[in-house]
């Protein structure tokens, strides 16, 4: 009864007339109908009779009683609703396609007329009045008997509510799949039982019907309720109980995959922008923008740099395959590759969690991913509350999803269980893949642990999909056989970064601003690839707009940013679980990885040495997992060996702690590093650089530094200073006072290095110091001004 929008109707008169509302071979599946007439808005008007037609065979054909015409829902046509009945791979997967059925659905498309619903003459739309062309050949001894048993299985609860997963497509398709299950004498057995059992809708042995044709009649003359009720009583009256409990099974997860697709649609149709305390709630697929994802892990990290050069750091020389959220786990990828374990990774704020909330979306939207059958997110934030327990995997998922709690087990031939394990990074307990005991059986309790690893293993229900997301580190640790294909989230393109902001800024005008600002900004417009530093962006800009108007001039800053993405990626770390710090713990690490950044750029370095962080006293875990400022990779030295490489998430962001880590010193000290360390002698004259001293020596040093080095670190010093970005760092500065401010003395030694143009190279990085200092613009319109006089 594909299309058909309710199961009830009302009359005219308001009155609720039942279930049948399709004309003798008409079926649910569609076929056999004519059209009849066709209403302005579309919509065919059909006759819907008063009570459930009988088939009596005995009268002639009587004038067309039009009075009982209803508009009703077209019903699908004939092959689009048969093609829907096949095409739904959560009963058909077309392995499971007999022979016999595809030749009847050859059958049904070429021989329609062939088929039991035309044995009817339709000389008359009335069903009351349709004759049956063969009656005069049906034999008289086939004729079921009069006297009629108890029928229970007619009896609707009146009481009983539909669940609203039960829709006629659902019915049909149950129906159908469990009757396919019959073998072709109890199929026989099963029809001629119709026939005796329910003589007012089957007046003939249905032995022609076909299994369309035949659901298709059930579903005519009954209730769904009571189709599928009449199905069981038969199937258990032939002792085939098991195959009654299946079709009562089927409906049972139906119900539950209806229910899981609401839990899912109302924890995650909206998100908080940026992260929970700070961004806003919105609608999902208002704030969806489409990532950036390949099949080529362990690439590395972005090294696009405005000025320096960077060597490309991954050896994986694979070729690399763009892949859009949609496309995860798709069913070629499934069942031709073989792969049923994922695992996606990607640096902190890159996009991941918004992957997998689109995934669900489109799962629980019913949009894509239909070969999914039960979707499980199972993220390790969760499972952490529950590590001290014994429990079962099916135990964790009655837990997460109480709705699930009438299914005993998971076993499910419609379709693929799917569990998605968002987080693995924050998962509070170290995996050991080595000794960690084996777990077969999902239903058997074990602690979370051992759960978790088995899960991982591919050892709890094999055929089942395993989606694990995670920053890099953890992600490299799992056993390979675990992992059948790395996927990496690379953040956005530079049309999707367009995308983003188009989204954003919804009036025109500001978005084509906005835009333009940022692809004149070199290094904002690189860093855009991280969607955590968009939504910075667009908070700094917006801000900006509804402060100064719509003709603001925007902010060419970079340290202010930068400055914004540190504490919301120091905000996540303590929301992940992570030991929460001091401010004193917090800037004493970040002093610790600054130096490192800082004597690495010195050096001109991108790949941080081995054991480098740890002789630094900086825990790995924490700069490259809980933090998120590093990024460790892998790389392959020689065919069968492949080294751990750890970086700094982004050069620019090295360039940001190395400036952070000089700004603070002096803060923290007086100690100016940039300064030579001089003889004893002097020392003394200049202990107590001051601000101004220490611009004027990062000046110097970036104009000595070959091919501009230091510039955008130099931009950065420049910028920390400014009063607003020091209100943002308070926490990791002594005292409350802010420095005076240099900016303007500052300036006056960049433009007089300008005007001297001894590194004509340099000029347009001096130029954005000024904009750094807050003086840039100020400095444009000037010398717009001065070219209009010269003129
Ligand atoms: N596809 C996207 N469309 C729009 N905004 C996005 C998208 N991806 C990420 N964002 C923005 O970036 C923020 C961080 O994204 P997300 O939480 O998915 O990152 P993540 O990679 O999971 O980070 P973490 O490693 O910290 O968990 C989001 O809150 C959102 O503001």
């Amino acid at each position: 009864m594909a299309g058909r929008g309710s199961d009830t109707m009302e009359h005219d008169g308001g009155e609720t007339i039942s279930d049948v509302s399709f004309p003798l071979g008409e079926g649910v599946s569609g076929r056999g109908r004519s059209s009849i007439s066709m209403s302005d808005e579309g919509e065919e008007a059909f006759y819907v009779p008063e009570s459930r037609p009988t088939l009596d065979l005995g009268d002639g054909p009587r004038p067309m009683d039009t009075t009982y015409w209803h508009d009703v829902e077209r019903a699908r046509s004939p092959v689009h609703s048969y093609n829907s009945v096949y095409s739904d791979t959560q009963f058909c997967q077309s392995d499971e396609l007999d022979e016999e059925t595809e030749l009847s659905a050859t059958r049904v498309q070429l021989e329609r007329t062939e088929s039991y619903s035309s044995c009817y003459s339709v000389d008359s739309d009335d069903c009351e009045n349709r004759t049956r062309k063969s009656q005069s050949a049906a034999p008289k001894a086939e004729s079921p008997e009069v006297e009629l048993p108890l029928r229970p299985e007619l009896i609707k609860n009146p009481g009983e509510k539909r669940h609203p997963a039960m829709t006629v497509d659902f019915t049909f398709k149950a129906i159908r799949k469990t009757l396919e299950r019959l073998g072709q004498d109890d199929l026989r057995k099963f029809k001629i039982t119709l026939w005796k059992r329910y003589p007012e809708s089957f007046s003939a042995p249905p032995q022609g019907m076909d299994m369309v044709d035949l659901v298709d009649r059930l579903l005519e003359c009954y209730d769904l309720e009571v189709a599928l009720q009449l199905t069981k009583a038969l199937l258990k009256d032939m002792d085939l109980k098991r195959l009654a409990d299946y079709l009562t099974d089927l409906c049972k997860k139906n119900e539950v995959r209806y229910e899981l697709r609401h839990t899912l649609l109302r924890k995650y149709s909206s998100m908080y922008e940026g992260f929970a305390q700070q961004g806003e709630h919105k609608a999902f697929d208002s704030v969806f923008n489409e990532l950036y994802i390949t099949d080529r892990g362990n690439a590395g990290p972005n090294i696009q740099h405005e000025v320096r050069k960077i060597d490309k750091l991954s050896t994986n020389r694979k070729k690399e395959e763009l892949i859009t959220c949609r496309q995860i786990f798709d069913p070629n990828v499934i069942y031709e590759k073989h792969v049923s374990h994922i695992v996606t990774n990607g640096i902190a704020g890159v996009g991941k969690s918004v992957a997998v909330q689109k995934f669900i979306m489109d799962w629980a939207e019913e949009r894509e991913h239909s070969h999914v059958y039960f979707l499980f997110p199972l993220p390790f934030k969760e499972l952490n509350l529950m590590l001290g327990l014994k429990t079962s995997l099916l135990e964790i998922v009655h837990t997460l999803y109480p709705e699930t709690k009438v299914l005993p087990t998971f076993e499910c031939d419609e379709g693929k269980v799917m569990f998605i394990c968002d987080g693995l990074d924050e998962y509070a307990r170290r995996l050991d893949f080595h000794r960690t005991e084996t777990l077969c059986d999902s239903t058997e309790p074990a602690t979370m642990h051992v759960v978790v690893t088995n899960l991982i293993r591919g050892n709890l229900l094999p055929s089942s999909l395993l989606w694990i997301i995670s920053r890099p580190l953890t992600s490299s640790r799992l056993p390979p056989e675990a992992v059948h294909q790395v996927l990496e989230v690379r953040g956005f393109t530079d049309e999707q970064k367009e995308e983003y902001f188009r989204r954003r800024f919804q009036d025109p005008a500001q978005a084509n601003k906005v835009i333009a600002h940022l692809t004149s900004c070199k290094t904002l417009h690189i860093m855009c690839h991280l969607p955590m530093f968009c939504w910075v962006v667009c908070g700094v800009f917006q801000r900006t707009f509804s402060e100064k108007g719509p003709d603001a001039e925007l902010p060419k800053g970079l340290t202010l940013m930068y400055t914004h993405l540190l504490l919301v990626h120091l905000h996540v770390r303590g929301s992940r679980g992570s030991a929460s710090r001091t401010p004193e713990e917090e800037r004493d690490f970040l002093m610790k990885l600054g130096k490192l950044a800082f004597t690495m750029l010195e050096k001109n370095q991108m790949v941080i040495g081995k054991d480098t962080l740890k002789d630094c006293g900086v825990d790995v875990a924490e700069a490259v997992t809980k933090s998120g400022l590093c990024i460790e990779f892998l790389i392959e030295q020689f065919v069968m060996y492949q080294e751990r490489i750890q970086t700094f998430i982004h050069p620019t962001i090295q360039e940001y702690l190395a400036a952070l880590y000089v700004f603070l010193t002096w803060r923290c000290t007086g100690q100016n590093v940039l300064q030579q360390p001089l003889k004893s002698k002097f020392s003394r004259m200049f202990k107590d650089p001051g601000l101004l001293d220490m611009h004027r020596s990062a000046i110097e040093r970036s104009l000595q530094s070959p091919d501009g080095n230091l510039d955008v670190f130099l931009r950065f010093l420049l910028g920390m200073a400014q009063t607003a970005n020091q209100e943002l760092l308070q926490r990791f500065l002594p005292n409350m006072n802010k420095c005076s401010s240099v900016s303007e003395e500052t300036a006056a030694i960049i433009r007089k290095k300008i005007k001297e143009n001894h590194h004509p190279d340099r000029n347009a990085n001096l130029q954005c110091c000024l904009d750094e200092l807050g003086v840039g613009a100020e400095a444009r319109s000037r010398s717009r001004s001065n070219s209009v006089k010269n003129h």
